[in-house]
C-alpha cells in the first residue's frame, strides 16, 4: 500500500470559479511541497471537466460521486463508470450515505456500482457507516459486516478498492468518531478483508475514515491503525483545510 490518500469529496457544491480557485491552489501546494500522501478531489459531476482540464498531467487525481451499474442506455441524468473514465477520472465514490438516503440505494447497488466502476478501470471508493440509531443499539458492527459483505463485488481485486467508513452520525455534524472508536471498527473492517482476501490481498486495501474530518481532528485519526486516509467533506472545500488534512 502507498501512502494515505486523502479524498476530497464536493458533494453538490462549488462553480466553475470555485473549482477554478480551489484546483489551482491544491495544484500550487502540491508542486511546492512534497508530501506522501495521495490526494483526489470528487467535484460535483457538472464540474469535472473544469477540474480535468486544470489537473491533466498533474499529481492531483480526480474521481466522480456516483456512477451507474450499467454502460450506456436510458438512465436520464446518469453517468456511467465508463465516461467518467474516458474523460479522465480515476476514481468514483460508491455508496456513500446521502445516496443511499437520498436515493435509496441498498448494498446491492453498491456492489453493482462498484462493479461497474471496476469494470472501467476506476478505482471504487465503497463507502460503509452506521446510523446514529444503530450505534446506540450497539449494532455498528454487525451493519458493518453486512455492508462489508454484500457492496464489495465478488471477484474483487484488492488492489483496485477502497474503503471508506463513514459512521453517518459524524458526517457534517461535526461531531466526529473518538480514535477508540474508529479503532475498533477499522481494526474490524481489516479483519473482515483478511477473511475475504488473505492478509496478503487484505493489506493492499486503503480504509479511509470520513465524518468531520479537519485539520485540528486529522492528526489523531490518520495515526489510529488501520485508518490509511481520510474522506473529507466540508474541509475539501478549502484549499488550507483540505491541504492540512493530508500534508504531514
Ligand atoms: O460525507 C463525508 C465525506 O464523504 C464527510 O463529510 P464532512 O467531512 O463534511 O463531515
Amino acid at each position: 500500500m502507498a501512502g494515505k490518500l486523502i479524498a476530497g469529496n464536493w458533494k453538490m457544491n462549488g462553480s466553475v470559479s470555485f473549482a477554478t480557485e480551489l484546483v489551482e491552489g491544491l495544484l500550487g501546494k502540491l508542486n511546492q511541497d512534497s508530501v506522501s500522501a495521495d490526494f483526489v478531489v470528487c467535484p460535483p459531476a457538472a464540474l469535472l471537466g473544469t477540474v480535468l482540464s486544470l489537473t491533466k498531467n498533474s499529481d492531483l487525481a480526480v474521481g466522480g460521486q456516483d456512477c451507474h451499474a450499467n454502460v450506456s442506455g436510458a438512465h436520464t441524468g446518469d453517468t456511467s463508470a465508463e465516461l467518467l473514465k474516458n474523460i479522465g477520472c480515476g476514481y468514483v465514490i460508491t455508496g456513500h450515505s446521502e445516496r443511499r438516503t437520498d436515493h435509496g440505494e441498498t448494498n446491492a447497488d453498491v456492489n453493482a456500482k462498484s462493479a461497474a466502476a471496476l469494470r472501467a478501470g476506476l478505482t471504487p471508493i465503497i463507502c460503509i457507516g452506521e446510523t446514529e440509531d444503530e450505534r446506540v443499539s450497539g449494532d455498528t458492527l454487525s451493519v458493518i459486516k453486512t455492508q462489508v459483505t454484500e457492496s464489495l463485488p465478488d471477484d474483487c481485486d484488492p488492489d483496485s478498492i477502497v474503503l471508506a467508513y463513514e459512521p453517518v452520525w459524524a458526517i457534517g455534524t461535526g461531531k466526529t468518531a473518538t480514535p477508540a472508536d474508529v479503532e475498533e471498527v477499522h481494526n474490524f473492517i481489516r479483519g473482515l478483508l483478511n477473511d475475504r482476501f488473505g492478509e496478503d490481498g487484505a493489506k493492499k486495501i486503503r480504509i479511509l475514515y470520513g465524518g468531520s474530518v479537519k485539520p485540528a481532528n486529522a492528526a489523531e485519526l490518520l495515526a489510529v491503525s488501520n485508518v490509511d486516509g481520510a474522506l473529507v467533506g466540508g474541509a475539501s472545500l478549502k484549499v488550507e483545510d483540505f491541504w492540512a488534512i493530508g500534508a504531514r
